[in-house]
């Protein structure tokens, strides 16, 4: 882990809500040890890790929304913090993960989407875009989903994506964290990586 962030040019940045199970990707990612299952929402500061199989910096922002036993005015200061780091950086990260729980996601997206409020997830997915970062959807805990198409075409839709969610695998990546299957995301994040550095390459001619 780094203390402060290093001074690298490519970056990948991974956002959440608490308890969607970042930690234990982290852990596939990185190779690295964290805590995990522990109490909800320990991570306040950004933590800066090497992707064990590609060169660049990968990113665990903490996570937020509703945290037991974190005051309202502190979860809204985490996340003001993430929204700037983001910003700040945005030129600097090639991809941001929004890292979703599968089985839980599309209920705490209606359970949060009304007139005027509109929920995190689906907030940070266009926050993300709008900066011109490509995002992907690391939608994780797969392992506990039946309805697996079903699922992810409704999680599509909530995010704007026409199903079926079949033509957006560069940006939904169904993963099961704990059970160590990560392909899709790994699959998705090469894929943006591959086409920045094309784009990069074009930028010569
Ligand atoms: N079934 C299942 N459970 C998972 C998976 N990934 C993580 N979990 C579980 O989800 C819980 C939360 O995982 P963490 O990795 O601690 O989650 P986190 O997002 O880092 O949580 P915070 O520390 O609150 O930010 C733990 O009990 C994990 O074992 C998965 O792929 N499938």
């Amino acid at each position: 882990m780094f203390e402060t962030r290093p001074d690298r040019d490519a970056e990948v940045v991974l956002v959440g809500r608490s308890n969607v199970g970042k930690s234990t990707l982290m852990r596939e990612l990185t190779g690295h040890s964290f805590e995990t299952g522990g109490s909800p929402g320990v991570t306040t500061e950004p933590n800066h890790y090497d992707w064990t199989s590609e060169d660049f910096l990968i990113t665990d922002l903490p996570g937020f929304g509703f945290m037991s036993g974190v005051p309202e005015d502190v979860r809204e200061r985490i996340k003001t913090d993430v929204v700037r780091y983001i910003e700040e950086n945005a030129g600097k990260i090639l991809v941001g993960v929004l890292v979703v729980d599968g089985k839980a996601v599309i209920d705490i997206i209606d359970r949060h989407s009304g007139e005027r409020e509109v929920p995190h997830d689906v907030e940070m997915f266009g926050f993300l875009q709008e900066l011109g970062i490509p995002a992907v959807v690391a939608v994780n805990k797969m392992d506990k989903v039946d309805d697996r198409d079903e699922r992810l075409d409704e999680l599509a839709e909530r995010l704007g994506l026409y199903p079926p969610w079949q033509q957006f695998d560069e940006t939904l990546a169904p993963i099961s964290a704990k059970r160590g299957s990560i392909g899709p995301l790994e699959a998705a994040v090469r894929h943006h990586l591959h086409e920045q550095q094309r784009d990069d390459l074009f930028k010569f001619f």
